[in-house]
């Protein structure tokens, strides 16, 4: 676990891990910040995967189809997966806090950026990665959460994986794209600090029925003693003097 991981990279220690808490009070409002431009074309998506430690959804990213641009970051960033991070229950499993509330799950859009050639490298450079995250919180039952749910029966065990075709992920951003912004890192190893991370303010909806097909997801492969995939998630990084800038007052 989270742990266990500085002894195989130790830059788990280092100066700008994620995810954090999130102190409102404590982010700067920064006028200069643009207002985020995600653009992603739905026939690029691709496929549906269980990775073993979450599902992510994969996206062609050979062309600029879908992309993010603007927001704090400078060039046009495409868009790779996106994948969820969640709990045993309803009261953990987001990655980032806000003022310590931790959220049922959270999205993550995951985009890389095109000054380099391709996510593998980009993942190496301090400006490589921007992740979009969205919290999700227990309401009403959230119907653009349901195509992904229902090819769940498809990718139970790890290491499957089935194609998905046409998925808008804009239809999972919330009404306000109002967002916090902070350079930090992937969560999980390699924990490379490539990542401008991008964490909207509002949540999006999910029911504690969906939540519950989401813990029906298994971190063991087919043939290995069944393990339900929960808590997947980091628990928040030292801040080390960051900060944390808002885009709205
Ligand atoms: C290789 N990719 C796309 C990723 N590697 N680690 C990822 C983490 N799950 S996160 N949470 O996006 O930093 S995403
Ligand atoms: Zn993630």
């Amino acid at each position: 676990g989270p742990d266990k991981w500085c002894d195989n990279f130790p830059i788990a220690n280092g100066p700008r891990q994620s995810p954090i808490d999130i102190v409102p009070g404590a982010a700067s409002f920064d006028a200069e910040l643009k207002p985020l431009n995600l653009k992603y074309d739905p026939s690029t998506c691709l496929d549906i995967l269980n990775n073993g430690h979450s599902f992510q959804v994969t996206f062609v990213d050979d062309s600029d189809s879908s992309t993010l641009t603007d927001g704090p970051i400078t060039g046009t960033y495409r868009l790779k997966q996106f994948h969820f991070h969640w709990g045993a229950s309803d009261d953990k499993g987001s990655e980032h806090t806000v003022d310590g509330t931790k959220y049922p799950a959270e999205l993550h859009l995951v985009h890389w950026n095109t000054k380099y050639p391709s996510f593998g490298e980009a993942a190496s450079q301090p400006d490589g990665l921007a992740v979009v995250g969205v919290f999700l919180q227990i309401g009403a039952e959230n119907a653009k959460l349901q195509k992904l749910l229902e090819a769940f029966d498809s990718i139970k065990a790890k290491g499957k994986q089935t194609t998905f075709a046409n998925f808008d992920p804009a239809t999972l951003l919330p009404g306000s794209l109002d967002y916090w912004t902070y350079l930090g890192s992937l969560t999980t190893p390699p924990l490379l600090e490539s990542v401008t991370w991008i964490v909207c303010k509002e949540p999006i909806s999910v029911s504690s029925a969906q939540m519950a097909k989401f813990r029906s997801l298994l971190f063991s492969a087919e043939g290995e003693t069944e393990c339900c995939m929960v808590d997947n998630y980091r628990p928040p990084q030292p801040l080390k003097g960051r900060p944390v800038r808002a885009s709205f007052k």
